[in-house]
């Protein structure tokens, strides 16, 4: 999948912007503040419906403005499509994919699957598991049709039992709903534990070409000891459970462990390590949907160069070339990512002061 257009309208300070950008590598430059976020930023939400930056999408909309508006042509192979959405200050969002309206957030994201990588991604290693298994989940959604809606029952069930638990509910009741949760959540658990076993042999690679003296293991738990049966851990569990008013252990505890030898990844590697780490997960996973479902992702990728040395900015573009995807970057200066090219961008753009202009 690639953006042939892409019109942004009232999007943080850019009023209104056109791109064509080309297929291959987008260089977006300007100085601080001049608006070069806040592009990858519209992409990110044409696919997701929702900023990276922000909670609160009604923040991105421009000041004093109504509603965002994104529009972008697509192109994948000899396939063509369009994707709209206009997102009001009101909360309200509409979707349109080739003309018909989307009711499902979910179904951009499938349209449009996109990696983000920003200084920030580091939160991936260092936060709690949540986003680590947001990560995980990406994937999972993409790779097996069956885990969308398996992983939307869990979520729902698990409410519900955990409710039954907060009222002090009985085990003979929380047990009716507990056939029909192990169910979904072994499925989903499933579903998590091939997508990271396939990820693992692409990764392997990119961490060998990013980090080739460090021995970085990456592995899937759970959410709950994998040497016994989750309905059985139910069942020994619930006095705990009830005690505590939720389910303690579950697929809403899986993680994805990043070790380097003994110790967790971030308590072992540099920051332009964990950088380069964070770009090898996300590039391994483009390149897995690519396998699988024959899709390619778009990359965003913002303030490139910080953090990495010449060396390794070279390595990752080679390595984001290699997917063969559209990558979008952003640098406030050129050079910094012109000079490490092997070839130059496909397209160049200035931002400034949220207007934007093709470098030809
Ligand atoms: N809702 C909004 N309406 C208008 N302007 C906004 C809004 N939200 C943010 N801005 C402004 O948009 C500008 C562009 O921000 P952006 O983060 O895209 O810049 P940038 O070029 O990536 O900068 P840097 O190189 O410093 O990261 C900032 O000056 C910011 O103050």
């Amino acid at each position: 999948m690639s953006l042939s257009r892409l019109h942004i309208e009232s999007f943080r300070n850019i009023s209104s912007a056109q791109l064509q950008p080309g297929d291959g590598l987008n260089l977006i430059y300007g100085h601080n503040g001049s608006g070069k976020t806040s592009i990858l930023e519209a992409i990110y939400f044409l696919g997701m419906g929702r900023s990276f930056r922000s909670h609160l999408s009604q923040r991105v909309i421009k000041n004093d403005d109504d509603a965002l508006t994104l529009f972008a042509n697509m192109e994948s192979g000899d396939e063509q499509s369009k994707i709209g959405l206009r997102r009001f200050r009101s909360g309200d969002i509409e979707v349109k994919i080739n003309g018909d309206k989307v009711k499902r957030l979910s179904t951009l994201a499938e349209t449009l699957p996109i990696q983000v990588i920003t200084p920030e991604s580091f939160s991936l290693l260092f936060e709690g598991p949540k986003s680590r298994r947001q990560f995980i989940d990406w994937g999972a959604f993409h790779s097996d049709p069956r885990f969308y809606a398996a992983w939307v029952n869990v979520r729902r069930i698990l409410k519900q039992r955990n409710q039954l638990l907060r009222d002090g509910s009985p085990y003979s009741s929380i047990q009716f709903w507990d056939k029909e949760f192990i169910r979904y959540a072994e499925l989903v658990t499933d579903i998590r534990k091939q997508y990271v076993d396939s990820l693992n042999e692409l990764l392997k690679g990119i961490i060998g070409e990013f980090l080739p003296q460090v021995d970085v293991k990456v592995s899937f738990t759970r959410g709950w000891d994998a040497k016994t049966e989750y309905a059985q851990l139910l069942e020994t569990q619930y006095p705990r459970d009830l005690a505590t008013g939720y389910t303690v252990s579950g697929p809403h505890k899986a993680d994805l462990r990043l070790r380097v030898g003994t110790l967790p990844a971030q308590d072992a590697l540099s920051r332009g390590q964990l950088k380069l780490l964070v770009c090898a997960l996300r590039i391994a996973q483009g390149k897995l949907l690519k396998q699988q479902i024959d899709k390619k992702s778009i990359y965003l990728v913002d303030d490139l160069p910080s953090e990495l040395d010449a060396k390794h900015r070279k390595l990752l573009l080679q390595q984001l070339a290699d997917t063969g995807a559209q990558v979008f970057v952003t640098a406030i200066e050129p050079a910094a990512i012109v000079d490490s090219l092997i070839t130059p961008p496909s397209k160049m753009f200035h931002v400034e002061q949220g207007r934007v202009t093709v470098i030809e």
